[in-house]
C-alpha cells in the first residue's frame, strides 16, 4: 500500500481536488466540482486513463461532492493501492495569526472563523470544507495552508495603511497579501530554472488568475504585495475592481441609495475586466473579442495591461530595482498578447521582449520570453496544490501519531 495526500480547495460554489505522492511529489490525479449545490452541479476527475464527468448531484453539498469524490476514487486507490494519509486544504486568510501552515485542531477551526470577517467571500467557504472533508476523512490529520502565511514578513512600512492607528490595533485593519502559495511556489522554480540563488535576485511574482495579485521578494522572502486588507486591493482583474478611491463608495451611496454590502458585492463580482468589457471576466473571449473590434473588450485589456505595468514598476522601489520579472496563473501563463504589452511599458526598466519565445510559451511550459538576461522576464507554471500537499505531508508527520498509525488510513 502507499499513501496519497488529498489536496482540497474549497470555494463557495466549487472544490478543486488532487492526490499526490508525498514521496516522488507526483500529482496521481486531480479534478473540480464545479456548481456546488445547485441543480447543475458536476464533478470531473481526470484520470491518466481520460476525464470521469459526473452529474446528476442535485441538492448535493460540499459534504455529499466529497463524498462522492472518494466514492469514485475507491476502486481507482484499490487498483493503484493507495489510501489517504493526510488532506492539505487551501485556506485564504490566517491574518496575524498564522505565518505558516499548521494542522488543523478545534482551535485552528476557532482561529480561522475569526478572520472571516477578513474575506467573507473564501474564508467561510474554506471552512465548510474542512468540516466537510473531517466529517468523511476523519481518521487522517487535516492541515491548512494559507494564502497570507507567505506574505507574514513584509515590514510594517509596507503593511500599514494611513489610517487611524486603533483600526490596525483593534480591528486588525493593515495589509495581508494572498495568493501565497503560488509566489512562494514560483519564486523558486524560477531561481532554479536561472541556476541563481533565490536570496540573490530582486524578484516580482505576478500571479494572473480570476484574482490576480503581485509580490516583490527580497532575500527569498515577500516584502510587498499588491492584495490588502482583502483579495479586493490592487490589481484589476477578472470581476474585481482592485485600486480605486474609496470616496466612490460614499458617492454611488449618496446617488444611488446602494447600500456598503451591495456596493462591495459589485467591486467584488461586477467590476474588473467584466464590468470594463461589459462581456466578460475571461481573458480568452476578451481577446478575441478585441481582435474582432469589440471597444469595451479593447479598453478592458489595455485597462489591465496598463494597471499591471504600473504596479510592477512601483514594486522596484521595495526591491531596489527588478532583476526577475514572472509571470504565472491563467492568464500569466498563457496570455503572451498581456505579457506583450506589459514588457512594452516596462522597457524603460531595461526589459526587452523576445517576441517569439513569448508566443511560444503556453500552459504547461515555462522559460524566458526576454532577450534582455537583466531584468529577464519569465513564464513559470504555478503548481499551487504541489506546496498545499508537501506542508500537509510535513505536518502529518507531527500529528498525534495515533492518527498516523497505517492502520487506521483511510481507503475510500
Ligand atoms: N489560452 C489562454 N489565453 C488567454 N487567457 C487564458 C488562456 N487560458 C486561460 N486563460 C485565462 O486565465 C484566467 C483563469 O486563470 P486561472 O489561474 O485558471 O483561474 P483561477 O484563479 O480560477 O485558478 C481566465 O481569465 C482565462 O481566460
Ligand atoms: C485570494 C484570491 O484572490 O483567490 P482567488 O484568485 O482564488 O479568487
Ligand atoms: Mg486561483
Amino acid at each position: 500500500m502507499s499513501s496519497a495526500v488529498l489536496v482540497l480547495n474549497c470555494g463557495s460554489s466549487s472544490v478543486k481536488f488532487a492526490l499526490y505522492d508525498p514521496e516522488s511529489q507526483e500529482r496521481l490525479l486531480n479534478g473540480l466540482a464545479e456548481r456546488v449545490g445547485t441543480p447543475n452541479a458536476s464533478i470531473t476527475i481526470k484520470y491518466a486513463s481520460g476525464p470521469r464527468t459526473i452529474e446528476d448531484l442535485a441538492g448535493t453539498d460540499h459534504k455529499g461532492v466529497l463524498a462522492t469524490v472518494l466514492d469514485e476514487l475507491g476502486d481507482w486507490m484499490t487498483e493503484n493501492g493507495v489510501t489517504i494519509s493526510s488532506v492539505g486544504h487551501r485556506l485564504v486568510h490566517g491574518a496575524e495569526e498564522f505565518a505558516e501552515s499548521a494542522l488543523i485542531t478545534e482551535e485552528t477551526l476557532d482561529a480561522v472563523r475569526r478572520c472571516s470577517p477578513l474575506a467573507p467571500l473564501h474564508n467561510p467557504a474554506n471552512i465548510a470544507g474542512v468540516e466537510a472533508a473531517q466529517a468523511v476523512l476523519p481518521d487522517v490529520p487535516h492541515v491548512g495552508v494559507f494564502d497570507t502565511a507567505f506574505h507574514q514578513t513584509m515590514p510594517q512600512v509596507a503593511y500599514r495603511y494611513a489610517v487611524p492607528t486603533e483600526w490596525y490595533a483593534d480591528l486588525g485593519v493593515r495589509r495581508y497579501g494572498f495568493h501565497g502559495t503560488s509566489h512562494l511556489y514560483v519564486s523558486g522554480a524560477a531561481a532554479d530554472m536561472l541556476g541563481k540563488p533565490l536570496e540573490d535576485l530582486k524578484m516580482v511574482t505576478a500571479h494572473l488568475g480570476n484574482g490576480s495579485s503581485l509580490a516583490a521578494i527580497r532575500d527569498g522572502v515577500s516584502v510587498d504585495t499588491s492584495m490588502g486588507l482583502t483579495p479586493l486591493e490592487g490589481l484589476v482583474m477578472g470581476t474585481r475592481s482592485g485600486d480605486l478611491d474609496p470616496g466612490i463608495l460614499a458617492y454611488i451611496a449618496g446617488r444611488t441609495g446602494a447600500d456598503v454590502d451591495s456596493i462591495t458585492n459589485d467591486l467584488n463580482k461586477r467590476s474588473g475586466l467584466l464590468g470594463l468589457s461589459e462581456l466578460s471576466n475571461d481573458m480568452r473571449e476578451l481577446e478575441a473579442a478585441a481582435a474582432d473590434g469589440h471597444e469595451q473588450a479593447a479598453l478592458a485589456l489595455e485597462v489591465f495591461t496598463y494597471r499591471l505595468a504600473k504596479y510592477i514598476a512601483a514594486l522596484a522601489v521595495p526591491l531596489g530595482g527588478i532583476d526577475v520579472l514572472v509571470f504565472t496563473g491563467g492568464i500569466g501563463e498563457n496570455s503572451h498578447g498581456t505579457r506583450a504589452k506589459v514588457l512594452d511599458h516596462l522597457a524603460f526598466l531595461g526589459f526587452e521582449l523576445d517576441p517569439e519565445a513569448n508566443d511560444r510559451t503556453i500552459r504547461g511550459q515555462g522559460g524566458p520570453i526576454t532577450r534582455s538576461e537583466r531584468p529577464v522576464a519569465l513564464v513559470v507554471p504555478t503548481d499551487e496544490e504541489l506546496v498545499i500537499a508537501r506542508d500537509a505531508h510535513r505536518l502529518a508527520a507531527t500529528a498525534n501519531p495515533d492518527q498516523t498509525n497505517p492502520d487506521k488510513e483511510v481507503s475510500a
